[in-house]
Formats: structure tokens, C-alpha cells, sequence
């Protein structure tokens, strides 16, 4: 092997990550001196089957930093970088848990990446190149988090996402130059409407306007789409996150003011879909419940219903959901299992079932754009990672732009 492969170090860093709080960027050094880096994101509105973090006391990961910095160090020396199977497998086994609780899953995602990218770095190749081969050549349809409620804002509306999706353009730069314009628009209106002190912005950059009721924000999304005259090629979409507002005590969703059965609630998503153009709806029922997904993908045939606290990147789940037909559309996060090799494993499975995939950011980011090369190299067909705005989101839109123009791949269709 030659030195520039030959991993000499990983070394962890504590990090500050885009809501302030403290995550983990991990470095991988070769024996040549090929350097790269990769960090952990952090979500919010956790599923409860996540792998999990290590996180101190005090809300700092230096527990993560001793763990990659002793730990993984020493178990990943002198390993070859493009052994990624055989480097997260390594993690896997060295950590020796369900949910990667003793090494950490934050400490486990942040070096996995962080080999991927140093292993393209070496050999003069960029990333989206090194996951995919000669069989990437297309920029996935971005789904735009363009107003936040939930665990994400400070408002009152219990659906944690208003996505935009811009489906109708045959490059990515203009579905983004469309996109963009939208959320000023809505800013604009936000403005009129409320008063300019209520265009602040929630977690993933989006408007978190002082709304209470889901069909007030919809409202307001797609006047937005129709003023800058884009109803023909914009479609909606929502995250529902409905662990987060689902009473297991009563069995209802606390939503709007009211308080709905779960067969209510299918009745509920079944008219929003009716009178808006809804193309995407994700977690619309708590993570356990396996079959109402499946119910309403039956009743809602032409929306892409989508598993994220359902699955949690987990082939044991996404099994379970592709037995029940639960849903068309699956999450793909890196942390929420903690490996990039189990990631690849649980998107494979989709894709072999025809389910779409939608590569994810968490609502705590930082500058790291891996996910972007990722999605191209899979050819994910979607990527969802926030609003048009805030630097931790347009860094993984900006080497989306940049690809695109660099290599001349081809925009998505639905
Ligand atoms: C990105 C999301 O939020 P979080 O990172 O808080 O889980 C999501 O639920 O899709
Ligand atoms: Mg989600």
C-alpha cells in the first residue's frame, strides 16, 4: 500500500455547530499527508430508535474526542483509507452495541466521513465520484424547508416542515433561482402581514411566522409559490414529525387545537392533499405505528409517504416497513445509524424496492457538504437539507450549483 493511503491518525475536534451547541469534526491523516475531515450533525426531533451520541454533562462531546482520539485511533492505524467497508465494520465490532453507545455515534459518523472524503482526497477524485463511479450523473430534486414549526421554531404549528419542491425545471440552478425567490416572497408577505420582526428563522433557516393552524402555513407557502408565478412548477411538501405532537397516553395527535384520533388524522392529511399540490408528506403518524402509514399510502397513492423516525436509517425497520408497503419514500440520514457503510446498506435496499430516497441533513448542521456529494453519487432522487439560506444549508445547495456546472449532470425528474 502506498503511504498516502496508510492511515497514520484520527484525531477528534469539539466543534460549534449551527444552533451553538457543541458537535464533533473528526480528521483522518495518511501516512503521505492526505488530510480531510468530517463532522457530526445533531437532530432535534430524534426517532427513538436513533444510534446515539455521547455528549458530557455539560453539553460539550469530549467523551466523543477521547473516543476517536484514543479508541478509534488506534484501532484504525495503518489501516488502508479506502477500506471503508472494513474500517466502519471494525467501529461496529470495537463498539460492541445495539445503538453505538459505547464509542458514540457522533464520534463513529464524524470519522466514517471523514475516511470517505480523505480517501477520495488521495486519489484525486471528487467525493460524489468516489461513492458513485461513472454511474452518477444527476443532481437531485432539493425539497426546500422554507418555513419551520415544531421542535424547529418558536411558533405554535405542530407540523415541523413546509417544503417546497421544485419539480418543473430542466436545470438545478434554476429550480434553486425559482426556489429562492419564493422565500423572499414569503418573507415579503411575512413582513406585510405581521410586521418585519416576525421574518425570524427557525432551526433549518425557514420563517417561523406566529401561526398556530397547518393550513394557515400552507396558505402562506403557496401564495408565496403563486406570486412569483411558479404554481405550474412548484409542488408542496410537509414533515410532519408526529412523534413529537402524539399522545401514546390518549392515542390522539394534539394538532391545530384539536385533538385527533389516529384515523382522524388520515382523514385530515386526505383533504390537505385534496385541495393543495402535495407531492411529499414524512412521518404523517408516530414511529411506531407501521400500519397507518401503510393505510394512508394505500388511500393517498400518487403522495410519497415517507419514513424518517420510522426507519431511522435502519434496514431491521425499512424490512419491516417493505413487508407492510408502509411507504413510498424513505429518509436517508448518516447519523441516525452511524456508519457511511450501513448507510449505503440501507439506501441499496430501498432503491431495490423502488422506494425513493431523500439524503438528509439534521436540524443541526455545520459547514460540511458531504451529504451533497453523497446524494449525487448515489443518484439519491432527492435531497432534503433546508432553506435556501444560512450557511450551513447553502453549503450543501453551493457545491450542488457547483457540480452541476462543473460536470454538466443532468437535473432529476420525478
Ligand atoms: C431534519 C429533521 O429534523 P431533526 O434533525 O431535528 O431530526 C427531520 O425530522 O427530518
Ligand atoms: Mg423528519
Amino acid at each position: 500500500m502506498s503511504d498516502i493511503f496508510e492511515i497514520k491518525k484520527v484525531e477528534g475536534l469539539e466543534i460549534i455547530d449551527s444552533r451553538g451547541n457543541f458537535t464533533v469534526r473528526s480528521f483522518v491523516t495518511t501516512k503521505g499527508g492526505v488530510r480531510d475531515f468530517g463532522d457530526a450533525p445533531a437532530g432535534a426531533s430524534k426517532g427513538e430508535r436513533e444510534a446515539v451520541e455521547l455528549r458530557d454533562k455539560d453539553g460539550g462531546v469530549r467523551s466523543a474526542v477521547r473516543s476517536i482520539n484514543y479508541y478509534i485511533n488506534y484501532a484504525l492505524a495503518k489501516l488502508d483509507v479506502r477500506d471503508q467497508d472494513k474500517i466502519d465494520r471494525l467501529m461496529i465490532e470495537l463498539d460492541g452495541t445495539d445503538n453505538k453507545s459505547r464509542l458514540g455515534a457522533n464520534s463513529m459518523i464524524s470519522t466514517s466521513i471523514a475516511v470517505a472524503k480523505t480517501a477520495a482526497k488521495a486519489m484525486g477524485i471528487e467525493i460524489f465520484n468516489y461513492i458513485g463511479g461513472f454511474r452518477s450523473h444527476k443532481i437531485p430534486i432539493p425539497l426546500l424547508n422554507i418555513l419551520n414549526g415544531g421542535m424547529h421554531a418558536g411558533n405554535e404549528l405542530k407540523i415541523q416542515e413546509f417544503l417546497i419542491i421544485p419539480v418543473g425545471f430542466s436545470t438545478f440552478s434554476d429550480a434553486i433561482k425559482a426556489s429562492t425567490s419564493i422565500y423572499r416572497t414569503l418573507k415579503n408577505l411575512i413582513s406585510e402581514k405581521f410586521g418585519k420582526i416576525y421574518t425570524s428563522l427557525g432551526d433549518e433557516g425557514g420563517v417561523s411566522p406566529p401561526l398556530s393552524k397547518t393550513e394557515e402555513a400552507l396558505d402562506l407557502v403557496y401564495t408565496a409559490i403563486k406570486n412569483s408565478g411558479y404554481d405550474n412548477e412548484i409542488l408542496l411538501g410537509m414533515d410532519a414529525a408526529s412523534s413529537d405532537f402524539y399522545n401514546s397516553k390518549l392515542n390522539v395527535y394534539e394538532i391545530d387545537g384539536t385533538k385527533k384520533t389516529p384515523d382522524e388524522m388520515i382523514d385530515f392529511y386526505k383533504e390537505l392533499c385534496e385541495r393543495y399540490p402535495i407531492l411529499y408528506l414524512e412521518d404523517p403518524f408516530d414511529e411506531n405505528d407501521f400500519e397507518r402509514f401503510s393505510r394512508l399510502q394505500s388511500k393517498l397513492s400518487k403522495v410519497i409517504i415517507t419514513g424518517d423516525d420510522l426507519y431511522t436509517t435502519n434496514i431491521k425497520y425499512l424490512k419491516k416497513g417493505i413487508e407492510m408497503k408502509s411507504t413510498t419514500g424513505v429518509i436517508v440520514k448518516l447519523n441516525q445509524i452511524g456508519t457511511v457503510t450501513e448507510t449505503l446498506d440501507f439506501f441499496d435496499l430501498a432503491r431495490e424496492n423502488s422506494i425513493k430516497t431523500v439524503i438528509s441533513h439534521r436540524s443541526g448542521e455545520t459547514e460540511d457538504n458531504f451529504i451533497a456529494d453523497l446524494a449525487v453519487g448515489l443518484n439519491s432522487d432527492f435531497i432534503k437539507t433546508g432553506a435556501p439560506a444560512r450557511g450551513e444549508r447553502t453549503s450543501k445547495y453551493n457545491r450542488l450549483l457547483e457540480i452541476e456546472k462543473e460536470y454538466e449532470f443532468k437535473y432529476n425528474k420525478i
